[in-house]
């Protein structure tokens, strides 16, 4: 005689809670962010930003020029004009990139603490990556309300090859080219008559030629 064979079908048991749940993780979007007084922008900057990019999978990282660093200054920063359109032509041919305004809009001293409260209201489906500098992890402890702001951002430091600083600080760390140039060497350049080429995007080099930035 043959033998019947019964099999049962089960339902996969998913509460629409969990559904949503899980759908709402994938949808959340992740989202680089690199804040900088980009005075101007250089070579250094594009390079760490386009590693940090494509080494996390980042949907796109946004450049975020502030409108008065926090610490003490002794770098005269030009206008926000001038900085703002120099990091627009830096990242016109990066799909990549982005510019965000949202501390020159505010104006005054630009707190990340202030900014990320800001951006985490008006887009709360997003996961931001702050990207800074191997150098900017050692002042993490001085940055306003860090310990609210660890829990709104994920750091993420650019790491020099070999180099990396410890912190009390969660960091996921991002190997990058060691680029020894800073704004301050591209400004004594362009006083001292000096060549940017390399240094700086040849759209960036024409502007500060243009406009007559950091003659004196
Ligand atoms: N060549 C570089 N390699 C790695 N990190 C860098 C480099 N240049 C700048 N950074 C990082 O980029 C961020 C923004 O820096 P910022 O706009 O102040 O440029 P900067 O070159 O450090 O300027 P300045 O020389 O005027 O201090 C900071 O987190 C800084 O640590
Ligand atoms: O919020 C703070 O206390 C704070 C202190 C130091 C630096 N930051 C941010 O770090 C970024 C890099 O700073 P800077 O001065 O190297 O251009 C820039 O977005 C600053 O607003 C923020």
């Amino acid at each position: 005689m043959e033998k019947t064979q019964s099999v049962t079908l089960t339902q996969p048991v998913i509460s629409v809670e969990m559904r949503e749940q899980i759908l709402g993780q994938h949808r959340r979007k992740q989202i680089g962010l690199f804040g900088g007084t980009f005075n101007p922008i250089h070579n250094g900057h594009l390079i760490m930003a386009e590693a940090a990019g494509t080494e996390l999978g980042l949907e796109k990282v946004y450049f975020m020029p502030d409108n008065q660093p926090p610490h003490v200054d002794t770098k005269t920063a030009i206008s926000a004009r001038h900085r703002v359109n120099m990091v627009q032509l830096a990242i016109a041919d990066n799909p990549l990139f982005g510019l965000e305004g949202i501390e020159i809009r505010r104006g005054g001293v630009s707190y990340t603490y202030e900014t990320m409260s800001e951006l985490h209201r008006l887009h709360p489906d997003t996961d931001y990556y702050f990207i800074i500098g191997a150098d900017m992890v050692d002042y993490l402890p001085k940055w306003s309300h860090i310990d609210e702001l660890v829990k709104l951002v994920t750091f993420v430091g650019v790491k020099r090859r070999g180099y990396t600083p410890a912190s009390r600080y969660p960091i996921l760390w991002v190997d990058a080219p060691l680029i020894d140039i800073s704004s301050t060497d591209v400004r004594d350049r362009v006083e001292n008559g000096r060549s940017l080429k390399y240094l700086v995007p040849d759209s960036v080099i024409d502007y500060i030629q243009k406009e007559g930035l950091y003659r004196e």
